[in-house]
């Protein structure tokens, strides 16, 4: 028996039941105010779960918890799904020895259905269609039952809402769909309830409750309506009269003041603004009730109940109660009335079925929907009086009930009324006598309809709990479980999330200390080739300009066919006296053998009267030599530079193959002309680096050699370093070293002074001796003889100094010229010079190859640093989540512990 009729008060005992109803009222308000703390608490717990999901962090969603498709609920084996990874179900643990229920399969929507959750706090069905049996069934004193199946209720996402595309496949569908479509989706999911709980505090915290009487049209349910109030409150008549929702109240909740309202928007009804109600007076009810020509949505009817409050409905001093009248039920009606009937403050439905008809096809329908919709439901046969064979009324009636409601049936002798709500008195003798009577005293209330009223009583007083707190205490307890089991998911999939970050990261860090290992060795190796490659270009470049004025020097003394030998050092000497690394293998570049042939080859002797153009073209053959050994010594830097850029690429962290190099002499010499004195790593910027690093990709693809303009390299030209003339009184100049040739003339030029001097003695002389000299000459050779001597002795060394003076002049030039040049390029500093700029040609071409190796590495270590500061942040974000749903996984139990301990009143 689900209520305990028996054990309510009489409607005689006026005492008792004021103080049953008093201790009824106080324990009903402090397990309502608790509720309401928890419902409040839940609200709150929600806010922050959304605000975490749209501000913090993405609320993970497992696939399991919402896509009822069964593909992919086949995916999980058929297995009662479990919390993901090894937590352990906490809801679960605190609701282990609770009743455990079935899942409810989702109740699929049709069109026109608010969508999931509209009239949750009846919605039982949504949540569990077992929750009727725990309602109203053995478990009517402990209704706190939660239960965890592993499934989320209330919490579920709806791919149909999401994607109404019906042919989508789901497996499909739940992968299309990306996170952040479904945190959208859980965030909408979020806000709905959050609105719910919003109704469910109202509903809550609201006084009263409100008895929906509906059923057939014509079955009596104003009838019964002003049987229950003992007055003619709401127009009946022998035709379907009742057109709009008529709501009977307690004048108190209009100030105490009798009134009729007609209500055009109810959403905007106030009692307290006249601007929202229009007032009807009696005696025009009828014809709005029976014709609403202006359309009203409601009628407010506030009444005054004389009557005690102990036998009155209204006003009964436990909690005020509205009896609604509503239209009869047919095509056009029913989907109103069954909208209304899902509104949240709904408590109560009575549903007036005509014995006579039994139940319409309206009525099957809407008791089958209803049924979903509340937990309880009452149901009055009424025009019970106009039926014959009532048993077998009664049976056929019975019938359909245990068809259309299989809990109602199980329930029927406090759910199932067959009353006369039109006759319920009855008469009986004067002298039983009755507390129950009208004008006539011999009238007493018929048993059944006494019956009807004490489980209605019962029902709205006594199960108050049942039907007002229980399904927001169901709605509680089923989102509770959701939150924890979602935190669950969420704080396993967080603390892996964890796990595996730290893994990578412990993994990472030899790999990234390699990596730097790796650029420390490729920096030095990369940077000593690039030292040592250029230090053996200066040197070689300075011993073969060294070697080429030396071999002019030996070229001008040695005899003609000899041979002047190098002295050069070769460059893998070079290159192993210095301790380099660089291996320059077979260089090509030959050093040039130069004989003294080539310079009288090259530039023979024409004669004395050509002795300046002999010299203009001398000078010339010695720069040009310069020149081309100048030449040799760029050659030999590309060939270095070629080289140890290919040894430097395989530095490289990813070898590319490179194409062979070729020094961009063209750019070089302008950036020499502006860089030529930071040439050091230190002191080049950035912006160096990178435009010299893209000449590098440019120049390293390049199938071509660049072309030299005008074969002119960035070095100077010798010929204008190295300008020098030679003074003609450096040509007249003596040589000491005498040959067959000088002696020669040296000897003829003696003669002829000799000649000469004895010729001219006498002008020369004077005295005597000169005299006696002369006299004694004349006398000897005669004055002719004298003359012809002093002829001959003048040609004699006319002829000698010729001789003397041409004899080796090209030697001579040549010696000179040589001098000039070496003093020449030892005072304009040459050779360093060209050493220089070749060193830094070679430095300019090999520095890129070496900051790309460097550059390479730092790119690879700067990806591995910027992977690790991504794997912090995530593992920041996962400890975060992990810690945030931990706690929230403890408070969603606690609540759910405090929320289930909140009992009915039957325990009192
Ligand atoms: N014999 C008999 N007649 C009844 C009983 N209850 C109501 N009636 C009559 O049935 C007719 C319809 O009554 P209403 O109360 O207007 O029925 P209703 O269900 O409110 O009608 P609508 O709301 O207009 O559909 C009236 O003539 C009543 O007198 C009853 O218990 N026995």
């Amino acid at each position: 028996m689900l209520f305990n009729a028996k054990a309510s008060p009489s409607s005689t005992q006026s005492t008792p039941v004021k103080d049953y109803a008093l201790q009824r009222q106080r324990l009903f308000h402090e397990q309502s105010q608790k509720l309401l703390k928890f419902i409040q608490e839940t609200q709150q717990l929600l806010e922050d779960l959304r605000q975490t999901n749209r501000n913090r962090f993405q609320v993970h969603y497992p696939t399991r918890f919402w896509c009822n498709d069964p593909i992919v609920n086949s995916s999980s084996s058929g297995q009662p799904a479990q919390p993901e990874g090894s937590v352990q179900s906490l809801g679960t643990l605190s609701t282990a020895s609770m009743k455990q229920i079935e899942p409810s399969p989702t109740k699929t929507l049709t069109s026109g259905e608010a969508p999931v959750q509209s009239g949750m706090a009846e919605s039982v069905s949504d949540m569990d269609p077992g929750s009727e049996v725990l309602g109203l069934g053995d478990s009517q004193d402990g209704l706190a039952s939660t239960w965890s199946s592993g499934e989320l209720r209330i919490l579920k996402l709806d791919l149909r809402l999401a994607h109404r595309a019906a042919s989508v496949d789901g497996t499909a569908l739940v992968h299309s769909l990306e996170a952040a479509s479904i945190s959208n989706l859980f965030d909408e999911q979020l806000a709905q309830s959050l609105a719910h709980l919003s109704r469910l505090h109202a509903r809550v915290a609201d006084r009263t409750s409100k008895v929906l009487v509906t059923g057939d049209l014509n079955a009596g349910k104003s009838t019964l309506v002003n049987s229950l109030l003992r007055k003619d409150v709401v127009p009946w008549d022998q035709q379907p009269c009742t057109m709009l929702f008529c709501e009977v109240l307690d004048a108190r909740e209009n100030d105490g003041q009798p009134a009729i309202h007609a209500i055009p928007d109810a959403q905007l009804y106030d009692p307290r603004d006249p601007s929202t109600f229009v007032l009807v007076a009696p005696d025009d009810l009828d014809d709005v009730v029976m014709d609403n020509l202006d359309n009203y949505q409601q009628l407010k009817l506030y009444t005054v109940d004389g009557r005690d409050p102990s036998d009155s409905l209204l006003n009964n001093g436990v909690v005020d109660i509205a009896l609604i009248d509503s239209p009869g039920l047919n095509r056009d009606s029913l989907k109103t009335t069954q909208l209304f009937t899902r509104q949240e403050e709904i408590d109560v439905i009575i549903f007036v079925v005509n014995s006579e008809n039994h139940f319409t096809l309206s009525g099957k329908e809407f008791l089958t929907t209803a049924g979903k919709e509340k937990a309880y439901i009452f149901i009055v046969v009424n025009k019970f009086d106009t039926i014959r064979n009532k048993d077998r009324c009664r049976r056929l009636i019975l019938e359909q009930i245990k068809e259309l409601s299989p809990h109602t049936f199980a329930n029927s002798h406090d759910l199932v009324h067959f009353v006369s709500a039109q006759n319920m008195y009855r008469s009986i003798p004067p002298s039983v006598g009755s507390a129950e009577t009208l004008a006539d005293e011999t009238c007493v209330l018929a048993p059944e309809f006494m019956h009807l009223e004490q489980c209605l009583r019962s029902f709205t007083f006594e199960k108050r709990f049942i039907s007002k707190l229980a399904p927001a205490q169901r709605y509680l307890l089923a989102l509770l479980d959701d939150v924890t089991l979602l935190s669950q998911a969420n704080f396993s999939k967080a603390a892996q999330q964890v796990e595996a970050i730290n893994q990578e990261l412990k993994t990472a860090v030899p790999v990234y200390q390699t990596l730097l290992a790796q650029r420390q060795a490729a920096s030095e190796r990369a940077n000593r080739l690039l030292d040592s490659s250029c230090e053996l270009v200066r040197q070689t470049t300075i011993r073969r300009l060294s070697d080429q004025i030396t071999r002019f020097t030996y070229a001008i003394e040695a005899r003609v066919g000899e041979i002047c030998h190098p002295v050069t050092a070769t460059p893998k000497a070079l290159e192993q006296g210095n301790g380099g690394t660089f291996e320059p293998g077979s260089l090509s570049a030959e050093l040039a053998v130069m004989t003294p042939d080539d310079i009288q080859v090259h530039v023979p002797w024409g004669g004395f009267l050509y002795t300046f153009q002999y010299i203009a073209q001398l000078k010339g053959f010695l720069l040009s030599r310069m020149e081309q050994e100048l030449h040799q010594c760029e050659l030999l830097t590309e060939e270095v530079v070629d080289k140890v850029t290919f040894q430097i690429n395989d530095l490289h962290p990813n070898p590319m193959p490179r194409k062979p190099f070729h020094i961009p002499w063209d750019t070089i010499e302008d950036e020499l002309a502006t860089d030529s004195d930071r040439l050091t790593a230190d002191q080049v910027t950035d912006q160096d680096i990178v435009a010299t690093l893209q000449r590098v990709q440019a120049v390293s693809t390049t199938d071509s050699a660049p072309e030299r303009v005008g074969g002119t390299s960035p070095t100077l030209s010798s010929a204008a370093l190295l300008d020098f003339s030679l003074a003609p009184s450096e040509l007249l100049s003596f040589n000491f070293e005498l040959d067959a040739v000088h002696l020669l003339g040296l000897a003829s030029a003696s003669l002829g002074t000799v000649a000469m001097v004895f010729s001219h003695l006498p002008l020369v002389s004077s005295g005597e001796m000169a005299l006696r000299l002369l006299r004694w000459s004349s006398s000897w050779l005669g004055w002719r003889g004298l003359r012809h001597l002093t002829l001959l002795g003048a040609t004699l060394m006319g002829a000698g100094c010729f001789i003397y003076l041409t004899a080796d002049l090209d030697r001579n030039i040549r010696q000179r010229i040589v001098h000039r040049l070496r003093e020449q390029i030892a005072a304009t500093g040459y050779i360093d010079h060209q050493s220089y700029i070749l060193f830094h040609a070679a430095n300019k071409a090999i520095r890129p190859f070496v900051w790309d190796v460097q550059s390479s590495y730092q790119g690879l270590i700067e990806h591995e640093e910027r992977q690790r500061a991504q794997k912090l942040e995530k593992r920041f974000l996962a400890e975060e989540s992990r810690d945030y749903f931990k706690s929230l996984i403890q408070k969603s139990t606690i609540l759910q512990q405090l929320v289930s301990d909140v009992t009915a009143t039957d325990d009192y």
